[in-house]
């Protein structure tokens, strides 16, 4: 009897085969490639099914679409749960890249990240965004002061501070996540499959920020 497996794990193994398929192309024809993924806690099953898969891994960089500022070792960490659930197994090899330094904030530590930021294999293979039930994708919320800098600038990082939010934030730039080749909405649940199609209903970016992502191909991998 071979055990069910969930909805959500399905929609996890299939997002990963797609990221590794990715991967696998743009490995063909490049020295090396770019991933970036993002936190929360959506994405621990597709990252540790990712993390399985063979693939040249020492020629792939990965980063995130956004962090929160505080130590790896703080369980808040998005870099900590990278370095959990995907550099492991199969994937331990890649190279990844976190977004913060030792600065005390975002804005101190922003000129160095967006350094390191830029120097990566652009344009990425795979982006793979989340999204919050306030329509926020990566650190683009809709109450951040920063928000309509995010929207706009060409730099690659913004450093972002949220009333919602109980940490100081940095975020790539909606410019720099629109470069990759394939974009990626990882999101689960009646409420997200919800605020997604009022997203796809109107324009304001800054209303529902992840609508900066639905005028052009977007693999949209929802489960209930
Ligand atoms: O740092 C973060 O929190 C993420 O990058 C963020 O953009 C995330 O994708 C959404 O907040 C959804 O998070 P959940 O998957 O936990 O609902």
């Amino acid at each position: 009897m071979t055990q069910e497996i969930s909805p959500r794990d399905r929609l996890s193994l299939q997002l990963a085969e797609a990221v590794a398929e990715a991967l696998r192309v743009d490995l063909a024809s490049r020295e090396r490639v770019l991933l970036v993924v993002s936190g929360g806690s959506t994405p621990v099953p597709f990252l540790r099914a990712l993390a399985e898969t063979p693939l040249p891994w020492s020629r792939v960089d990965v980063t995130l679409a956004d962090e929160r500022w505080v130590a790896e070792s703080d369980d808040d960490s998005n870099a900590r749960l990278i370095r959990e659930h995907l550099l492991r197994s199969q994937a331990r090899q890649a190279n990844f890249v976190a977004l913060t330094n030792a600065a005390d904030t975002p804005e101190e530590g922003e000129a160095e990240v967006a350094g390191r930021v830029a120097a990566l294999a652009w344009p990425a293979s795979a982006v793979v965004l989340g999204m919050g039930g306030d329509g926020h994708t990566a650190s683009l919320f809709p109450d951040s002061r920063e928000l309509e800098l995010a929207l706009s600038t060409a730099e690659p990082v913004v450093a972002v501070s949220t009333p919602s939010q109980p940490q100081a934030r940095i975020s790539l730039s909606a410019d720099r996540l629109h470069q990759s080749s394939r974009h990626f909405l990882h999101i689960t649940g009646d409420a997200k499959r919800d605020v997604l199609g009022k997203a796809m209903t109107g324009d304001d970016m800054r209303a529902l920020p992840i609508r900066a992502f639905l005028a052009a191909p977007l693999g949209i991998y929802w489960a209930p």
